[in-house]
């Protein structure tokens, strides 16, 4: 079998940047030394390893993806880029025919799926890779269609810490806020509370020093209307390798739907998960 093209945009992005490795150490997988970058970028190429990767600025794109395309048939994108690229990357995925895993966050998300489906597009899009973070996910979903309404009148509080850099709220406590609406819970995003500042990170959380730059803290609160009854759930990861394998997953059950000839769907990482893509 041939190694399935990857292109990862958002290079020399950190994630994008952890992703690209996990590719190139994946033997079933060819990653392309072209990346989609962003406005801000002003070298030509960044370096993975000795292995120099072209970056491709948002107004040379249009002009330089048809032939990367044709070199490469059956090429799947990868995005890890910023909430505000989210809508713009989608579109120009769908234009070009291009499959697309979206791990970015932000972003229209309503109209993001409405481009994939609208125009034929085919994607996996989630806010979170890590498969045990998906695992949960899955889990709080089945909660939330078998016993909806388990924790009404419940308060919910909503706690997250990333690395200062951050540009969003957090997409995965966002997906999270919807189980925990089905259930009985009244909650908005705009409640959510986030933690940017490394100091109180470090003295306050207890996220490790050297883990500053790179985590992903939440913990989700519920408390009874009485206050007798307290339930937390947490998933705290540091640093990013956790999103690589779930990715990697993606990828290939992209490249299997592509291969059965679908369009206009788009897929969740727990699609993913239910497939066995996860292993
Ligand atoms: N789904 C998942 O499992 C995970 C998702 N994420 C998400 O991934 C995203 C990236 O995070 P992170 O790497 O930390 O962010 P960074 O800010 O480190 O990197 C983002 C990169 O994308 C570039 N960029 C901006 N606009 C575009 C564009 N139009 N096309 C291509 N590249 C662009 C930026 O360039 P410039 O400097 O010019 O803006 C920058 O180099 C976030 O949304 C984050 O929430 C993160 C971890 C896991
Ligand atoms: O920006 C990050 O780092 C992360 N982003 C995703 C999100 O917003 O949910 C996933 C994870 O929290 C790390």
């Amino acid at each position: 079998m041939n190694p399935i093209p990857v292109m990862i945009n958002g290079l020399p992005g950190n994630v994008a940047r952890v992703i690209a490795t996990h590719i190139m150490a994946d033997a079933a997988m060819q990653l392309l030394p072209f990346s989609l970058t962003g406005p801000e970028i002003d070298i030509a190429h960044c370096h993975l390893a000795e292995t120099p990767i072209a970056l491709i600025r948002p107004e040379a794109r249009e002009e330089r993806i048809a032939a990367i395309k044709t070199a490469h048939p059956g090429l799947i994108s990868v995005d890890f880029t910023h909430p505000t690229a989210v809508n713009a990357n989608a579109e120009f995925y769908c234009r070009f025919g291009l499959p697309f895993v979206m791990g970015t966050t932000g972003g229209d998300r309503d109209a993001l799926l409405r481009t994939v489906v609208d125009n034929g597009g085919l994607a996996v899009i989630a806010p979170n890779m890590a498969k045990q973070i998906v695992g949960f996910q899955a889990m709080m979903a089945h909660a939330a269609d078998t016993f909806p309404n388990l924790f009404q009148n419940y308060q919910l509080t909503i706690r997250e810490s990333h690395q200062a850099g951050k540009a969003d709220t957090s997409g995965t406590a966002k997906a999270m806020v919807t189980y925990f609406n089905r259930m009985g819970v009244a909650f908005n995003t705009d409640q959510i509370q986030k933690e940017r500042d490394p100091e109180r990170q470090a003295n306050q959380w207890g996220v490790p020093p050297e883990h500053l730059g790179g985590h992903a803290w939440h913990t989700y609160t519920l408390t009874s209307p009485d206050g007798t009854a307290r339930f937390e759930f947490s998933h705290n990861v540091n640093g990013r390798d956790i999103y690589g394998e779930g990715t990697r997953d993606a990828i290939r059950f992209l490249a299997r739907k592509v291969a059965d000839g679908e369009k206009g769907r788009v897929y969740s990482m727990v699609d993913v998960l239910k497939a066995g893509g996860i292993g």
